[in-house]
């Protein structure tokens, strides 16, 4: 298979996010995203800058957050993950904005070897991916980046994971589920960088609408 992927990093951990928390999972994090949110705690994958290419080992389980990528094709991934000796049998793909690319080949094969698979979106780009891969949608509206192809992204969503430090975010939210008629997805609030004022928002508006807490659990933890 000859399709490859700009990926910045490539490690196994515990999902930390939404309803596979808790999920051992091997995460490929591909390089770029043009949307721009002020709070990404991934702004070291938003540039994709030839400068920073750099050879598959130097990128894989990397030590800390860096801007270098490494290109890989699927087969590339695929030994790695054997290489590794992984035991994950589930692959969330995120990013930066890992639907500016066509994901379908890399589920597909993925999904042939055994593994089941997650990515997580803006909604900003066509969501390109097998069926059976689940969809978190981070809704991303009126951004500098990414189009307004928001309603698609609704419509294929698995879950809807929504950052929030102030009543504007929820406001945002309850709007978009509306406008989009998704109020029946589960719907996880994500206090925004661990922030007090926005856990204790978030705690309160989940108990208020019966949605659901997502706290980045591997940042509590310490781990990737
Ligand atoms: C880094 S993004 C990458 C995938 C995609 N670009 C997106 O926005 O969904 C992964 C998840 O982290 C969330 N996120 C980013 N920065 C955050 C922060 N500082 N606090 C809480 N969640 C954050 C995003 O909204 C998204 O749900
Ligand atoms: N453990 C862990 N879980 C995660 N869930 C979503 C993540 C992301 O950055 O997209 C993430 C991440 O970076 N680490
Ligand atoms: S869309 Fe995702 S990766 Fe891009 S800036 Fe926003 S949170 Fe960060
Ligand atoms: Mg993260």
């Amino acid at each position: 298979m000859n399709v490859s992927y700009k990926i910045n990093e490539l490690f196994e951990t515990i999902q930390g996010e939404g309803s596979f928390t808790g999920q051992p999972s091997i995460f490929l994090r591909l390089q770029g995203c043009p949307v721009g949110c002020s709070w990404c705690d991934t702004k070291h994958t938003w540039e994709i800058d030839v400068k920073d290419q750099v050879p598959t080992p130097d990128m894989v389980n990397k030590p800390q957050e860096s801007t270098t990528w490494a290109t890989m094709s699927i087969d590339d991934i695929l030994s790695t993950f054997n290489n590794e000796g992984y035991k994950a049998k589930h692959v969330v793909i995120t990013g930066g904005e890992p639907c500016m690319e066509d994901l379908t080949p890399l589920c597909q094969a993925l999904e042939a070897s055994g593994f089941s698979c997650q990515i997580e979106t803006s909604g900003t780009f066509e969501i390109r991916t097998t069926d059976a891969c689940w969809v978190t949608v981070s809704p991303k509206v009126n951004m500098k980046g990414g189009y307004d192809i928001l309603s698609s992204a609704m419509q294929r969503a698995d879950e809807i994971k929504h950052p929030v430090a102030t009543e504007a975010h929820v406001d945002d939210l309850k709007r978009l589920l509306k406008q989009h008629q998704v109020e029946h997805k589960p719907v996880y609030l994500q206090p925004i960088s661990q922030k007090t004022r926005a856990t204790e928002l978030a705690i309160a508006t989940c108990i208020e609408n019966n949605w659901r807490l997502s706290v980045q659990v591997h940042k509590y933890l310490g781990i990737e």
